[in-house]
């Protein structure tokens, strides 16, 4: 049998930085851009060596990136080793193997586990597909002397080739970096393997869509798949990407780093299973309300250029200027806050609008995305029409507001969150008919930026992670 799992990527649209800190939140929007993660048995049969009964095979195949790695997976103490050149490790998925593992041997009774190690040495076959959306084709598309627009992006194959930006800072030559765009490929990817083994081992059933809303299987997934995903980045940051690639899109509230403090008895000797286990039953205090663009509106994405700005280091800018001026990190924390629950409430507001008078709302956003903003407000012609109108026009000025406060951040902390010719950008886009509003996403910097337009085209959806079991033909 073969598994194929698949997790969304994200947009962070608000919170950036405070949303590191509890109890600040984010709004977090999954994206239609998904990561997949097929498992399937290496081999039909047990191998009868008796060294084969101690070590097992896992192959990860990445198409998009012609690799080919294997490894040896100790079944005494779940250490996987590369037995193929270190060049092509993924440390995401190395630390997806042993903890999936592990989880299960915690879980498992004893005739769930000698199932599990008769499953384990038919060896495991991963095979990771992002989407294009999450990588830039700017280059090749230049290359091939095509114009940089999205019917350029559509041609191409699904799950094309992905290249490396040969990253040049301060002059010296750094790791080369696959050329992304900021959808959280890392924890995507990560998500939707630990969600593939999970099924594919028997540790949790994701399978009839209907049935995991919010269950407990989901949960499972979620706290592996940040385990790993923090393990193998070496850092603990919010959580927001894990789990926008886990439940969808959600208002979030990030975890206490505590819970994870057990994963670094890993490193002194603990076996991994006793790790797991501690952090299973660990107290997860992340909050995770709902929260969905309103309908009619969707979420574009555009990648205004090539350069990259790196995420730790602006995190590392900000955290200083927090302690060199607290006074006045406080106060911005505040007032950004502030602004974030803003656009909150008045998306909030749109989508009950939406719900209660379906026409008023369909005929005001109709209009407006013919218009630019400043003509909104003479669109709406009763009391019900005027109260969309009028949370459109909050949730623009709580963007601007938001904005604003995320340049003056960046100022402040010598790190371009919103660089001026991301500023240029994002207000010529603001001015166009039908948009809502527009910004820079998660940390900010030379990335994608975000924008909101009315009615252009279908609604968005929120999509969550997904799983398809099949019959893979021996
Ligand atoms: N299609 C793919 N196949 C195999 N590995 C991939 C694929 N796409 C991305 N990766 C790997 O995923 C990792 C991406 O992790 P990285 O930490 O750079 O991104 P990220 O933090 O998720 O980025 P962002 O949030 O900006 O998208 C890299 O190690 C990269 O090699
Ligand atoms: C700066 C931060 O708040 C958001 C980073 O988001 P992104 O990777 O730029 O989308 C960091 C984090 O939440 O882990």
């Amino acid at each position: 049998m073969a598994v194929v799992a698949s997790a969304p990527g994200k947009v962070l649209m608000t919170g950036g930085y405070l949303i590191l800190e509890r109890p600040n939140a984010g709004v977090v929007l999954s994206t239609n851009a998904r990561f997949y993660a097929v498992v399937k048995p290496l081999y039909d049969e047990i191998k009868h060596d008796s060294w084969a009964w101690v070590w097992t095979d896992v192959k990860l195949t990445s198409p998009q990136l012609s690799r080919e790695s294997m490894y040896k997976l100790s079944l005494k103490n779940l250490m996987l080793q590369c037995v193929s050149s270190s060049e092509s490790r993924n440390p995401f998925v190395e630390q997806a193997v042993p903890y999936v593992i592990a989880a299960a041997l915690a879980l498992f009774d004893k005739d769930k586990t000698d199932a599990l190690n008769k499953l384990l040495l038919q060896g495991l076959d991963i095979t990771i597909l992002g989407c294009n959306d999450f990588y830039s084709y700017r280059n090749q598309i230049e290359a091939r002397g095509l114009p940089l627009t999205p019917e350029s992006l559509a041609a191409l194959p699904p799950f094309t080739s992905i290249t490396f930006n040969a990253e040049e800072q301060n002059g010296q030559n750094c790791k080369p970096e696959v050329a992304k765009t900021g959808l959280g490929s890392s924890a995507a990817m990560t998500t939707a393997v630990v969600a593939a083994l999970l099924h594919y081992l028997g540790v949790v059933d994701l399978s009839p869509l209907s049935k995991f809303e919010g269950s407990a299987d989901l949960d499972v997934v979620h706290i592996i798949a940040q385990t790993a995903h923090c393990i193998a980045q070496g850092k603990v940051g919010s959580g927001f990407d894990v789990s926008s690639a886990v439940y969808g899109s959600h208002r979030y509230v990030r975890f206490s780093p505590d819970v994870l403090s057990s994963a670094q008895d890993a490193a002194k000797g603990t076996p991994l299973q006793e790790v797991m286990a501690a952090i299973l039953k660990g107290k997860w205090d992340h909050e995770r309300t709902k929260f969905s663009l309103p309908p009619l509106m969707n979420l574009l994405l555009g990648e205004p250029g090539t350069g990259g700005s790196s995420t730790p280091s602006m995190v590392g800018a900000v955290k200083r200027w927090q302690k060199s001026d607290p006074a006045k990190a406080q106060e911005t924390w505040r007032k950004l806050s502030e602004a974030n629950s803003k656009l909150e409430i008045q998306f909030n507001i749109l989508s009950k609008l939406a719900e209660e008078n379906c026409n008023a709302y369909k005929c005001v956003i109709d209009k407006c995305s013919e218009q630019k903003s400043e003509k909104w407000i003479e669109q709406s012609i009763e009391p019900s029409q005027e109260a969309v109108v009028k949370a459109l026009l909050g949730a623009r000025s709580a963007m601007v507001e938001i904005r604003n406060l995320m340049h003056q951040m960046g100022e402040a902390a010598g790190v371009p969150i919103e660089p001026e010719s991301q500023t240029r950008l994002l207000d010529a886009t603001m001015d166009m008919e039908g948009v809502l509003l527009a910004g820079v996403p998660g940390a900010g910097g030379f990335r994608c930026s975000l924008c909101c337009n009315l009615g252009r085209l279908l609604a968005t959806t929120s999509p969550k992670l997904g799983v398809l079991s099949m019959f893979w033909p021996c």
